[in-house]
């Protein structure tokens, strides 16, 4: 994204924001820090914070996001540091957006328009960008309502991209957001199927597969990229992968196994976004084990992964098999990082993603929780249980295999339940 960054700095002028942020007692997470990570959004993104102003209110003021006397400082904000806009920490509603825009004069940004603009800025498969285009189009379609064309005259909030969305924006009307948003559901659907297609000729073939999820940042692609040699990117930048992506990768114990890398989480992420990128996300829905990586150096870890474990939750993943990852251990600050797991996890390991020996140990705690889920059992089957030795052939791992006088005499690794199915034909290996 190296191109991205030269456009904003020499093209135009660095993009500058007042962060604003309401803070109410019962939040989970202090506004400094969620300011400080709306930050690093705005930086990965393009564009610089000038200022922060954070007002203690429960909720958010119904109709100006923050009180009638912090508007005014804001005002003075403004003018002191000459900021472009505002950007608040949490999504706005329509009045909101209209109410600010018109008392403050310049552009007004929200925590999900930012986060929609920097996953248009980075999708790169056709189905990513889709799914960012039809979150878009469902943020700008309720924001049109009342506004007038306004609004849609925006275009992309911070970045100086525009894509996809943006760029037909002025000839869009709301019937056409329908229609393209009706579109996009039809052509997502049928990339869903296909995947589904694929899917189930994996789970026909028994390779396990597991998923790496976690928080963006967390170093998924760092360690999904060692064990695949896949070169996804990894970048020092939130959201750096938007898209699954899976592969083929071989165990200690000579097992294959398939490893897909994902999108990371992140606290206060857009519905739009996560209904969006459902479908992509149902691949952790089909995996046999999570393998979820936390950054123990991020003094938010302990929220990090409560937001992950909430998001697995409600993708219907909650009851998988994990395998806890706190990495970056080589960074200052992760080891005396006092972390509670807030889930039933198999196994916790401490690790760094550069070191080979640590991510051998993930793969070697991989091959535990699998081998307590199969078993090996030798058998004789008789020439005539033809059906059988084709089952078995495909679900489980063939060891051995013997033409003998009496039978096919087979030692095989299978899931516990195949196992019992041939189970009568038993015999010692
Ligand atoms: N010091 C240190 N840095 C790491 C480690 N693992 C990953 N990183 C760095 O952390 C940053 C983020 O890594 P990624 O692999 O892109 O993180 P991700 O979880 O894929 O992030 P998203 O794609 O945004 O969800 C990169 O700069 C990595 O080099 C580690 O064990 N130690
Ligand atoms: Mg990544």
């Amino acid at each position: 994204m190296e191109t991205d960054k030269r456009a904003v700095e020499t093209q135009e002028k660095v993009q500058r924001f007042v962060l604003l942020a309401v803070e109410g007692d019962a939040a989970p997470i202090e506004a400094e820090k969620s300011l400080h990570e709306l930050e690093e959004l705005l930086e990965t993104a393009g564009a610089v914070s000038v200022g922060r102003i954070i007002q203690k209110l429960d909720s958010p003021h119904p109709k100006t996001y923050l009180g009638t006397g912090k508007i005014a400082e804001v005002k003075e904000k403004i003018a002191e540091t000459g900021a472009d806009g505002v950007i608040t920490d949490d999504e706005l509603t329509p009045v909101q957006l209209k109410a600010l825009t018109d008392q403050l004069g310049v552009k007004v940004v929200d925590r999900t328009l930012l986060i929609l603009d920097i996953f248009s800025q980075r999708a790169v498969t056709k189905e990513g960008m889709m799914q960012v285009e039809l979150a878009q189009l469902n943020y700008r379609l309720t924001r049109l309502t009342g506004l007038g064309t306004e609004l849609s005259r925006q275009g992309a909030a911070v970045g100086t991209h525009t894509r996809g969305a943006g760029e037909t924006k002025l000839e869009l009307d709301r019937r056409h957001i329908r229609r393209r948003i009706d579109m996009l559901n039809r052509q997502l659907k049928d990339m869903e199927q296909q995947r589904g297609l694929l899917r189930s000729q994996r789970t026909e073939n028994e390779i396990p597969v597991l998923a790496l999820v976690g928080y963006t940042n967390a170093g998924k692609s760092t360690l999904f990229n060692r064990f695949t040699n896949a070169g996804v990117l990894e970048e020092d930048k939130l959201f750096a992968t938007l898209d699954t992506t899976t592969r083929k990768i071989l165990l200690p114990s000579g097992r294959e196994a398939l490893l897909t890398d994902t999108v990371g989480f992140i606290h206060k992420l857009p519905h739009q976004l996560v209904k969006a990128f459902r479908a992509t996300l149902e691949e952790v829905v089909y995996a046999d084990i999570l393998l979820h990586v936390v950054d123990a150096s991020d003094e938010k870890a302990q929220l990090n992964m409560t937001v992950t474990t909430k998001a697995m939750e409600d993708l219907g993943a909650g009851d998988k098999p994990v395998v806890t990852l706190l990495n970056k251990q080589d960074k200052a600050g992760a080891s005396e990082m006092a972390v509670h797991v807030p889930y039933a996890s198999e196994e916790i390991l401490k690790i760094s993603a550069f070191s080979d020996e640590d991510r051998h140990a993930v793969l070697e705690a991989v091959d535990r929780i699998l081998d307590a889920q199969q078993m090996e059992i030798s058998v004789l089957l008789p020439y005539s249980e033809g059906r059988l030795h084709d089952m078995i052939r495909r679900k489980g791992q063939i060891l051995e295999e013997e033409f003998r006088e009496d039978g096919i005499f087979l030692r095989v690794r299978t899931k516990k339940k195949y196992a019992s199915m041939v189970g009568a034909f038993q015999v010692q290996a």
